[in-house]
């Protein structure tokens, strides 16, 4: 062999040798990925999908919350169309059909010292019987309290006249009358139009197992139909969701096949809804899970022939 032909030789080793190190490295680790332009499209169309899809559920599926327990609202409101049945009804009452249908959130309307007024009395009243279910009630006009499973009138039980005293009965119609002025004000109605209707009442709601269907309070309703005469509904809450019970929030019902366009209200103490009673206004409140949840239903009538009056002490 030459040394020009050995040469050649060792350089062909050489060339096997590292192509042989290449194929134990390919082993070793296995082979190279290779990303096609294809690829990094398809990929990047699914991720994008998948942003949307989390964006769009993100943003429909949750209700709106008209007021919060933290906020405190001086007025917030939202306008609904008024159901045909409730406007024709209301348009023989001259100065009682509101500008717009809807809702408004007021906590600067009753102070703290009111609101705890009205709470002391609702206790003192309510502890004189009770519901055995989860929704006791007391109305002072026509004495209805819970009883059991029954109602009594209060004013037929003893020591009714130290309980219920003429200044709590003071701060009581206050409440009301700046109430009145309020749903005026805010459905663009004349306050003298307003009467005070029945039921008004005090409830005290619980997570007790109902024992008959007045304890069930967390059906969806509208108040027209369940109270004939009501044309306006407040309420004024004297305790604070969240923080006195869970559960018990009051919700709008804006689409029954769709929970998440619900409006919800949590309610805080001092705090007043206020809202049009016809179908335009479908509610209910949440099941109260734990703790005590204590509210005021006022309610107005434009039918003076419904009213009812304030009460006095017997
Ligand atoms: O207590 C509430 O928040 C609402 C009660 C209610 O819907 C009613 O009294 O008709
Ligand atoms: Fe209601």
């Amino acid at each position: 062999m030459t040394s020009s032909a050995k040469v050649i030789k060792r350089k062909n080793n050489l060339e096997k040798k590292t192509n042989d190190d290449k194929g134990t490295n390919n082993l070793r680790y296995g082979p190279l990925p290779k990303i096609s332009g294809q690829r990094i499209w398809s990929r990047g169309i699914i991720i994008l999908g998948v942003l949307i899809y989390v964006w769009y559920t993100s943003k429909d599926g949750k209700e709106i919350s008209l007021a919060k327990q933290k906020d405190i609202v001086v007025t917030r409101g939202q306008a609904v169309d008024c159901d045909p049945e409730y406007i024709n009804e209301i348009k023989q009452f001259p100065g009682c059909v509101p500008a717009k249908c809807g809702r408004y959130v007021s906590d600067k309307l009753v102070t703290f010292n009111e609101a705890e007024t009205l709470l002391n009395l609702a206790k003192k009243g309510i502890s004189l019987g009770g519901s055995s279910g989860g929704a006791s009630i007391l109305d002072l006009h026509s004495g209805a309290l819970s009883y059991g499973e029954k109602f009594v009138n209060i004013y037929t039980l003893e020591n009714t006249e130290q309980l219920i005293t003429a200044a709590d009965l003071m701060i009581y119609k206050m409440v009301k009358n700046k109430i009145q002025h309020a749903i005026a004000e805010n459905f663009g109605i004349n306050s003298d139009s307003l009467y005070l209707a029945h039921p008004t009442f005090f409830s005290k709601l619980s997570n007790l197992e109902p024992q008959t269907p007045h304890d069930e309070y967390w059906h969806v309703h509208v108040d027209k139909e369940t109270y004939e005469s009501f044309h306006y509904t407040s309420l004024l809450y004297l305790t604070d969701f969240n923080i006195d019970f869970k559960g018990g929030r009051f919700v709008f019902v804006d689409d029954p096949d769709k929970p998440n366009k619900n409006t919800t209200v949590d309610p805080r103490k001092g705090r007043v809804l206020m809202f049009t009673s016809g179908a335009e206004n479908p509610h209910f409140v949440e099941r109260v899970s734990s703790g005590v949840r204590y509210a005021i239903t006022v309610s107005f009538t434009c039918d003076a022939s419904k009213s009812i009056s304030d009460p006095t002490t017997k």
